[in-house]
């Protein structure tokens, strides 16, 4: 899927406006600013019934959309965009971005949860920068970040929109503040904005592969019912994209949108917490309500209520796994635990991925790793590099002793089995391996 990401950034990039203005089954005037025909387009989606028939149309058209927004995002002509204040550097060990409309709460809460003073008041746009803090939680440091209020249209640069949506992009989790005493559009709407910079909340990456072949043109596999999506749609959006040869197989009952995100590629597939503040100003029923809404809390940042809850929500949305470790004949570092994240890596970790943390160089003469904690049958347990460990293990490195080693070095040059292990090495293998590729 990486590969293929690149592939079509490429692809993309040589359609550009020019490329789209000469399009040949242009159903919408081609003339204007990129804004306009933004315009243009999205009317003619919302006038366009969604139907069988109309679905090749639809498909085209959405394809044009994303290509015109993706111009507006990153303008080909440089200038930065940058604002002085928005370039916080990433400490501890998870982001976390506050994100909302003007005034629902978000410096109130930053300032809450880390202490550090973040402006609040009664008027829109009090901040205006990025205001970092640090909440140390479970002996993990998440970084948050206080961002100015978005408005309809920030998407497209209004306001700070397009320095705060960057800010946004670089956070593992997003806290999305919401005024409980508003109505819901502001979730839809911010949603919608997040959504037109590629932004996508609570979801998967589409089950789809799309591999660009030399020729032969567009091989259509599905595995399931496709019940909005189906290989005419899929060659239309393709073309768009000027991608006339593709192995596609597609794993999950997708819409045209879902297959776009995977064409277009630079998607960010974020984890979103719902937060829902001043609740002192509602009846306790329209609290409980929002309450049992998915993925969302309520609290009341004037009367400090619920940041308990909300912080543990938080900490079961990062699904960090903490590794304490221990030297033999000590007590484990309870203090200073090695901490892996999901967001920046696999969603599994394994004895290896924890050695390399402490140091690379461990695993030179890596035994084996003994472990105590809820990923092993009996505490402690013998466990090789692949073990799987769980959040709260204890971690002691057993190393190879010197005759070990040399058994292990004599066996790398001879072919033979490596000590303490059972996988046998071939050494003309590993050096086809590591010798450098021209
Ligand atoms: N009733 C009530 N008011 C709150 C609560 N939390 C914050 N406020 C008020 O809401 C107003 C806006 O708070 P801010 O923290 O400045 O909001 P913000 O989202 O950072 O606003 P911008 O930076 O302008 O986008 C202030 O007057 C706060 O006192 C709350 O839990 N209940
Ligand atoms: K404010
Ligand atoms: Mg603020």
């Amino acid at each position: 899927m990486a590969s293929f990401s690149k592939t079509s950034s490429k692809a993309g990039s040589g359609v550009g406006g020019g490329g789209w203005a000469k399009a040949k089954h242009q159903s919408v005037g081609g003339g204007g600013s990129t804004l306009e025909r933004i315009q243009q387009i999205e009317l003619e989606i919302s006038r366009t019934q969604k139907n069988k028939a109309t679905a090749k149309h639809l498909g085209e058209l959405k394809a044009k959309l994303c290509k015109l927004k993706r111009d507006i995002l990153e303008p080909s002509g440089g200038g930065g965009g940058k604002v002085a204040g928005f370039e916080v550097q990433r400490i501890g060990d998870a982001r976390v971005g506050l994100v909302g409309f003007p005034s629902v709460g978000k410096s109130s809460l930053l300032t809450a949860l880390t202490g550090v003073q973040s402006e609040a008041a009664a008027y829109e746009f009090t901040t205006l920068t990025c205001i970092p803090g640090v909440i140390y939680y479970n002996d993990v440091r998440i970084q948050l970040l206080d961002l100015p209020g978005l408005i309809v249209g920030a998407s497209i640069g209004k306001g700070r929109g397009r320095q705060v949506i960057a800010t946004a992009k670089s956070c593992d989790i997003i806290l999305m503040v919401l005024d409980a005493t508003k109505d819901d559009a502001q979730k839809e709407m911010l949603t919608k904005e997040l959504e037109n910079v590629g932004i996508r909340l609570n979801r998967k990456p589409p089950d789809v592969t799309v591999r660009p072949t030399k020729g032969g043109g567009l091989k259509f596999q599905a595995t399931v019912p496709l019940t909005h999506f189906d290989e005419e749609v899929c060659a239309t959006i393709l073309r768009q994209y000027k991608m006339h040869n593709a192995d596609v197989l597609v794993r999950e009952d997708i819409t045209e949108d879902d297959f776009i995100d995977v064409i277009d590629g630079n998607r960010k597939y974020c984890k979103c917490i719902y937060v829902y503040n001043k609740i002192d100003m509602l009846p306790l029923a329209e609290v409980d309500e929002l309450a049992r809404r998915p993925s969302s809390v309520v609290v009341s940042v004037r009367n400090k209520w619920n940041y308990d809850y909300l912080m543990k929500r938080l900490w079961d949305e990062m699904e960090i796994v903490r590794v304490y470790t221990k030297k033999k004949g000590e007590f484990p570092d309870f203090s200073d635990p090695l901490i892996i994240t999901p967001q920046r890596g696999n969603k599994q970790f394994n004895v290896e991925n924890a050695v390399q943390l402490l140091h690379k160089s461990l695993l030179d003469d890596f035994k084996h790793a003994l472990i105590w904690g809820s990923s092993v049958k009996q505490s402690p347990q013998a466990c090789g590099k692949d073990h799987i460990v769980h959040d709260e293990d204890v971690l002691q490195i057993v190393k190879l002793t010197q005759a070990e080693k040399a058994k292990a070095a004599h066996g790398k040059k001879t072919g033979t089995t490596i000590a303490g292990s059972n996988i046998k090495v071939d050494p003309k293998k590993k050096d086809e391996k590591s010798a450098p590729k021209s």
